[in-house]
């Protein structure tokens, strides 16, 4: 399969004051098999994430399990290296502007100044390139909260240890003073100091919730990744949790990335939403413009099956079909696109999205294919067992969508069918309105999504 091209935002606004500035960020988790182990593929959880987190800004990252949200939070608060891209700490809008400008430019073309603006910028801010000092300043500065309080607390360990420890270790403090800083911060979550000396299993999952946000924030960060933080709880808690975070934002000035599938908590508690698909942001903009107004079919979708949301969803017609492609081979051109309800020839066709298809729909037609010979991602000849399946497959594939896309007539010779699509270049996120983007290629040459009676052939 042809290497897929990084998404890149043509034209990012910078946001004012950026706590972090994400640029072609990708996890590629490498497949590894048989005796000697070796690798065979590369899982693309994360793979071409440009973001932009805007200081006292709460950002909603949201989509389906498996999308990539865990693992690009986990990217960000320094839990996982990123295989590519690069991360940038605390850059204001006009040091946004430089980065975008001078990335493009090829080091052997920079004039002097602009290499010592890169240079400045690089030790200044980049996750890789500053200072260890400046790193682990980061690492405090971005604390992280996760779904599973159970698992991230000890259960060996008294509360006073479990949230006195990140004071310990990077602030010496111990005795009376360590406990008068741990009380301040269980009295700051709601749980007060008298739980000091209790164990987590004693716990309700709500009070244990609270117990790892006293945690994340003893040492005063500015950041906090929450992973799905209320996801385990019953519903009146939750309420509880989402509340305590929103008034802690609001006294201490904190910025959140909040990682969910559920798109209720996002419209109430996000500024702003990113909508992540396969590894890579979707849709991304103010919370309320993309709920009212999606640009993308994905988070279309997203929003109207879930009828808990405020505002004027209209249940759609529109639905995904198939599963979610694997992450080692994703699609081209659009990655949404075998699924989607709207996609059109320019949203990219290939070979493997015919054979998933028939596959999944037409498994009887799919066992009878015999050998597939591919030039390339998109050519090949597919040859069956008769020519009545080669036909079989001809005419289904003359009356699907993917059809628009072929560059050339079908040719059938005896059980085989030579089949090649137009090659189109992998989507990328690009601004639309001010502040939003969209991957959508459809979207991009139309403007908006179209009208919700529009469906796949
Ligand atoms: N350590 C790993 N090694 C290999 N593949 C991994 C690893 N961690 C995650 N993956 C794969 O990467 C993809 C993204 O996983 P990730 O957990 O980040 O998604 P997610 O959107 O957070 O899903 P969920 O909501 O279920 O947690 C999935 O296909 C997952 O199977």
């Amino acid at each position: 399969m042809n290497q897929h091209q990084p998404t890149i935002i043509r034209d990012r606004t910078p946001v004012s004051d950026a706590v972090l500035t994400l640029h072609d960020v990708k996890v590629h988790y490498p497949v590894k098999e048989g005796l000697l182990q070796s690798v065979t593929g590369h899982v693309r959880a994360v793979d071409g994430v440009d973001l932009t987190i805007g200081r006292g800004q709460t950002l909603g990252l949201v989509g389906e399990s498996g999308c990539g949200k865990t693992t690009l939070g986990r990217v960000i608060a320094g839990l996982v290296e990123p295989t590519g891209g690069d991360l940038w700490v605390n850059l204001t809008a006009e040091q946004q502007r430089d980065v975008d400008r001078l990335r493009a430019v090829e080091p052997a073309s920079m004039t002097a100044a602009d290499r010592a603006a890169w240079q400045s910028l690089q030790t200044g801010h980049r996750l890789g390139s500053m200072s260890r000092e400046n790193q682990r300043a980061y690492r405090r500065n971005c604390q992280v909260v996760f779904q599973d309080s159970f698992a991230s607390l000890n259960p060996r360990q008294l509360v006073r240890d479990i949230v006195g420890r990140p004071l310990r270790v990077h602030q010496g403090l111990s005795g009376d003073r360590l406990n008068a800083k741990v009380g301040e911060l269980l009295d700051m979550v709601g749980l007060g100091s008298q739980h000091m000396y209790r164990y987590p299993h004693q716990f309700s999952g709500g009070q244990r919730q609270r117990i790892s946000i006293a945690r994340a924030l003893a040492l005063n960060p500015e950041f906090v990744v929450l992973d799905e933080p209320t996801s385990a709880l019953d519903v009146s808690v939750q309420a509880q949790i989402l509340n305590l975070l929103v008034d802690l934002q609001g006294e201490l000035g904190l910025t959140y990335l909040f990682i969910t599938h559920d798109l209720g908590v996002v419209q109430h508690l996000s500024t702003t939403i990113a909508v992540m698909y396969l590894g890579q942001i979707a849709e991304y903009g103010p919370t309320d413009l993309v709920f009212n107004d999606p640009l993308h079919p994905y988070t279309r979708i997203l929003r109207d099956s879930n009828p808990s949301l405020d505002g004027e969803n209209d249940a759609t017609e529109w639905e995904l079909t198939g599963s979610v492609p694997n992450p080692i081979s994703p699609p081209h051109g659009c990655r949404l696109h075998p699924r989607c309800p709207v996609a059109r020839a320019e949203c990219g066709w290939s070979v493997d999205d015919v054979l998933t298809d028939i596959e999944d729909r037409a498994p009887l037609l799919f066992e009878t294919i015999s050998r597939v010979e591919r030039q390339d991602d998109f050519t090949a000849d597919v040859t069956f067992d008769t020519e009545v399946s080669a036909r079989a497959f001809a005419d289904r594939l003359q009356a699907s969508r993917a059809h628009d896309a072929v560059d050339r007539p079908l040719e059938i010779a005896d059980a085989t069918v030579s089949v090649s699509f137009r090659e189109v270049p992998d989507a990328t996120l690009q601004q639309l309105r001010e502040g939003r983007l969209t991957s959508c290629t459809r979207t991009q040459n139309l403007g908006a999504l179209p009208p919700i009676h529009e469906t796949r052939r």
